[in-house]
């Protein structure tokens, strides 16, 4: 075996996820671009300093059409130059651009534009790289023509088909381009980098886990309930806070409520108060049993859309319809159906401001990603006064959900709670990790990475799978050549193989005649489980060598599978498998991926790229 992989104790291959601090956006009227002195930038400040200030500006710059931009990104460019040629670390803003709304002039173009002459020889500090839609290369174009010399970009796009493009194509100028995380490793990035997450945590959630980033709110007093035993409750937070949640609602694409919510308060959902985008308003109702007139049906204010359960009182979906409402069946309503219907709109964020019942539903079923929780000093009391979260079927303190990177806000007389629940995923292709990546393969380079990954046999690239239907001749138990009818069925048994025991030989003999892989994935799993003692003492050092003796032997067996194989260089390889986080990838790219890491290993031996292995000897 070559000696990266089969060698020591596994490192763990994924960077953590990303915990990130997010302030509520302050949503600014910024003045028009201008070209100003980059602010508290002494000249003594260090070059790192003044990148990592001027991107944080430009994340500034893209969160002023938060909401707008859906269902693209939030792009801000903000182009500077050093004031003195002499001085590098003290520069001059020439010129702001930011993405308004899908279809506008892209950042790069505007900042570009109001730069004019300044813009040659300066630097554009990008939050994301741009995405080159549909051939569309206007972002990439407007900053070589202006004459900028060097692009520094905070994050990568999250979206595989765009990711590295515009990046590559800038550098194809002969523009320097740093990515931050890449060619700029720095501590003094870090704030910078968390606020380009923060600015697109939609996106990123959108991108990692296929459905909208979603956010619960709601306001409580301070004996934490959400109204008063009557069902009364307005108003719990103040002006101030309301008007926060008016600023939170423009920045989603959906607000949903539940039943409850409706007959209770009658609530209007818009984001009043402030000019900006209004979202679309959810009602999600399992009875129907909501009232004939609603300020929710006042289509004129926005557009609403009740999900409700197929079947439910259909004269009732016909009143809804005649008032231009939209009402949507579900075969069983829940929280992620609606969140997964939610994605195929398009929808990037969604805001629940429902009551507790579906708020509990909702967490249960793992869709909210952030709790906004408004604090005000009172208390109404009340044994059967709403609280905000019901029943998510916890009994020890130990099971609470803690929130991640939390923060506090006093605004007026209440106070902001916020934090996440599931923190902000970093799509960086960490599989293997940056550093790993050459000692894997030689040829894949670690920042221009293109994923594939595998997972279901009839996946495009499933016949790297274990389960594949690909049988493989290879010594049994007692040396004799047998037909292993798949490469699990031969890793499955040699976790037993060797062993002096009957009852050893016997779950052997019961993976051989398993059916399929999966069965013997399922007889080598719970038998491992059940006996740990008829496992082979060796097997967690040995593990890796048998797979890779395995699937060496499935890919000389089938030259088809070889060329597949072949076609894939470059590439890394990820079994895309959720579950399993030593040979699978994870589902966010928290595991090993040691499959995916042998197939490549694999590649590079049969390219040449890799000091062929010696062929390892029959395990004991
Ligand atoms: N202070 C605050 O921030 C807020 C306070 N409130 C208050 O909360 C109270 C209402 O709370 P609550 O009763 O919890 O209301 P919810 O908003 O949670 O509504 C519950 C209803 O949601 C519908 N629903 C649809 N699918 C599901 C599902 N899978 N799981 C659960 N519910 C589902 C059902 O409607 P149906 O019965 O029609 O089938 C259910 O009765 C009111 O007094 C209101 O004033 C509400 C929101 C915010
Ligand atoms: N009571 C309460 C809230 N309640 C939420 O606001 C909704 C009413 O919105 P609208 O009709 O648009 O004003 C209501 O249905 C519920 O979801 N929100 C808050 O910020 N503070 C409060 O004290």
């Amino acid at each position: 075996m070559p000696p990266p992989l089969g060698a020591a104790a596994p490192a763990p291959a994924a960077t953590a996820p990303s915990f990130i601090h997010l302030a509520l956006s302050t949503r600014r009227r910024v003045p028009a671009p201008r070209a100003v002195a980059a602010a508290s930038m002494p000249a003594s400040h260090s070059s790192h300093e003044h990148d990592a200030l001027l991107l944080h500006r430009a994340t500034d710059v893209a969160d002023r059409s938060a909401g707008l931009t859906s269902p693209h990104p939030n792009f801000g460019c903000v182009i500077a130059r050093p004031q003195r040629e002499t001085d590098s670390a003290d520069s001059l803003v020439v010129g702001e651009g930011f993405l308004y709304a899908q279809g506008t002039p892209c950042a790069e173009l505007l900042a570009a534009q109001e730069a004019g002459e300044h813009a040659r020889g300066a630097t554009a500090y990008l939050n994301l790289e741009p995405g080159d839609c549909y051939g569309d290369s206007t972002a990439v174009r407007s900053l070589v023509q202006a004459g900028i010399t060097r692009v520094v970009v905070g994050l990568r796009h999250p979206l595989k088909h765009l990711r590295g493009k515009a990046i590559q194509a800038l550098r194809s100028e002969g523009i320097q381009v740093d990515v931050v995380g890449e060619d700029l490793q720095n501590i003094l990035f870090e704030e910078a980098l968390k606020s380009c997450l923060t600015v697109n945590a939609p996106l990123l959630y959108r991108a990692a886990f296929h459905v909208p980033f979603s956010v619960l709110k709601y306001a409580m007093t301070a004996d934490g309930k959400i109204a008063a035993s009557s069902g009364h409750a307005s108003w719990i937070s103040g002006k101030a806070s309301r008007g926060r949640v008016f600023e939170l609602r423009g920045r989603s694409d959906a607000i949903i409520v539940g039943g409850n919510t409706v007959r209770f308060d009658d609530p209007r959902l818009t984001a009043r108060h402030i000019k900006g985008h209004v979202p679309v308003r959810i009602v999600m109702s399992q009875s129907l049993n909501l009232p004939e007139e609603a300020n929710l049906w006042n289509v004129n204010d926005a557009y609403t859309i009740v999900a409700t359960q197929r079947g439910a009182r259909r004269d009732f979906q016909k009143k809804l319809a005649r008032k231009g409402v939209e009402v949507v069946e579900f075969d069983m309503l829940n929280p992620r159906d609606v969140m997964s219907y939610c994605y195929d709109r398009g929808y990037l964020s969604v805001l629940w401001e429902c009551g507790g019942t579906l708020a509990a539903s909702a967490i249960s079923a793992s869709v909210i990603h952030k709790v906004y929780v408004f604090m005000a000093p009172k208390i109404i009391g009340g044994l059967n006064a709403p609280t905000p979260v019901g029943e998510l079927g916890m009994s020890q303190m130990t099971q609470a959900i803690d929130l991640i990177d939390h923060s506090y806000e006093k605004i007026d007389r209440d106070m902001l709670l916020s934090g996440y629940i599931q923190p902000i995923p970093d799509l960086s292709p960490v599989i293997p990790s940056m550093d790993e990546i050459p000692s894997v393969d030689p040829e894949v380079s670690p920042y221009e990475t293109n994923i594939i990954s595998f997972y279901k046999t009839w996946d495009t690239f499933g016949a790297f799978s274990n389960f594949s239907p690909h049988p493989i001749h290879m010594p049994d138990e007692n040396g004799d050549s047998f037909m292993w009818p798949t490469v699990e069925h031969y890793y499955q048994a040699h976790k037993f193989i060797g062993m002096d025991n009957p009852e050893a030989r016997t779950i052997v003999q019961e993976i051989k005649l398993a059916k399929s892989p999966e069965e013997a994935a399922r007889i080598g799993r719970t038998r491992q489980k059940e006996f740990p003692e008829l496992v082979r003492a060796d097997w967690e050092t040995t593990k890796i060598d048998v797979m890779y003796r395995a699937i060496k032997h499935k890919f000389s067996t089938y030259p088809g599978l070889t060329n597949m194989l072949l076609s894939t260089a470059g590439s890394v390889l990820v079994e895309a498998s959720p579950h399993d986080l030593f040979w699978g990838g994870g589902r966010e790219g928290e595991g090993l991926n040691y499959l995916g890491r042998l197939l490549m290993q694999l590649r590079s031996e049969i390219l040449g790229t890799f000091p062929a292995s010696v062929e390892v000897g029959e395990a004991a």
